[in-house]
């Protein structure tokens, strides 16, 4: 157990995350079911997800069920891009409590560091999409007057650069607990990682799985099927997927996979009775490509884009 900002994370090094990007309406109460029931505690919504309503139903009936209570599970969702000006976002961190009515949200991320124009409440990009340059300190000290209401328990930031870290770091009274950015094998942000570490931020290695199955629109791809990794996993009797997400949890992530499938959801979570070896940690090392799966590019000319640099 550590404590950051006054806030007990319980192991965090070794919690897995059921992620929710695409998971929508019945599936995601069905989905948070069954994550809940498998064993998982911590549960990665967004407000862009249009999910918060399903993921609060599903928290909820569980806890009527008698299966967990409130404080067994650790519920993150995150500020979207349109909501940055600080006079915005007390009424957007509202609406995701209210879409959640869970009494209080464990974590609230700024899901970007760029702002889009803001457009009504729906949830939405834009096409094309309208940037703002509302300052990322000036939106982060907004979400630090959300923590006095107590409904808050813990913040952070998502897709953050290590300068963009730096500001908050320097600029606002609380560190973020985390910084949730891609990372997998191709991109596995061992820079980034021991820069976060020696601030106290822990890394939640979003997309760890590399999305397979799923086009990335650029040339690459999920280390999942590449042999050097299936022979790990036969060593192991593991599947792939449990490599490379055990992968993540030696090198100190938090890795937040998403499954609609009930075998994987439960793979996904059995972890914890092995551990890569030295050698087959540096296998693993060497799928780094430093690429990125999941595509941001079209935020490129925005002020605030956090991936120009190396980390
Ligand atoms: N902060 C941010 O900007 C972002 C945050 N995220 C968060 O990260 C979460 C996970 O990332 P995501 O982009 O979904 O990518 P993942 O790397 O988790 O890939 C999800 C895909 O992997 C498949 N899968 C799951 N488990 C296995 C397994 N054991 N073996 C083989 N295939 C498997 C799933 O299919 P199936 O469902 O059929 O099992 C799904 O198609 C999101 O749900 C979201 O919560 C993601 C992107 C950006
Ligand atoms: O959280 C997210 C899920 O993935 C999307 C891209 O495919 C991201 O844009 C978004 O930030």
């Amino acid at each position: 157990m550590i404590i950051i900002n006054n806030v007990i994370i319980r192991n965090p090094y070794t919690q897995v995350t059921a992620g929710l990007y695409k998971a929508r309406e019945g599936d995601a109460v069905q989905a948070v079911k069954a994550a809940l029931d498998a064993g998982y505690r911590h549960i990665d919504t967004a407000y862009l997800y249009g999910n918060e309503k399903e993921v609060g139903r599903a928290i909820r009936d569980k806890i009527a069920e008698g299966v967990i209570r409130r404080e067994d599970v650790f519920v993150t969702t995150k500020l979207w891009n349109t909501f940055h000006d600080p006079k915005h976002v007390e009424e957007a961190f509202n609406r995701s409590m209210a879409n959640l009515d869970i009494g209080y949200i464990d974590l609230y991320l700024m899901h970007c560091p760029v702002s889009f124009k803001f457009s009504g409440w729906q949830a939405q990009k834009s096409d094309p999409v309208e940037f703002t340059e509302v300052d990322i300190v000036d939106t982060y000290r907004a979400m630090e007057k959300l923590l006095e209401t107590g409904k808050v328990k813990s913040i952070g930031v998502s897709n953050f650069n290590s300068e963009q870290i730096t500001r908050i770091v320097n600029e606002c009274k609380v560190r973020p607990v985390t910084n949730q950015v891609e990372c997998n094998p191709t991109l596995n942000q061992r820079k980034l990682i021991e820069f976060c570490r020696k601030l106290g931020i822990a890394i939640t290695a979003y997309s760890p799985l590399g999305r397979p199955n799923q086009s990335s629109g650029n040339e690459n791809k999920s280390a999942i099927d590449d042999p050097r990794v299936l022979e790990i996993a036969k060593k192991y009797n593991k599947s792939p997927g449990q490599i490379i997400l055990r992968y993540l949890l030696d090198i100190g992530t938090i890795p937040i996979p998403k499954s609609a499938n009930p075998d994987r959801l439960r793979q996904n979570i059995d972890l914890f009775d092995f551990k890569l070896s030295a050698e087959e940690i540096k296998t693993m090392d060497g799928f780094n490509t430093g690429k990125r799966i999941v595509d941001i590019s079209y935020l490129e000319n925005h002020k605030y884009f956090p991936f120009h640099i190396d980390f």
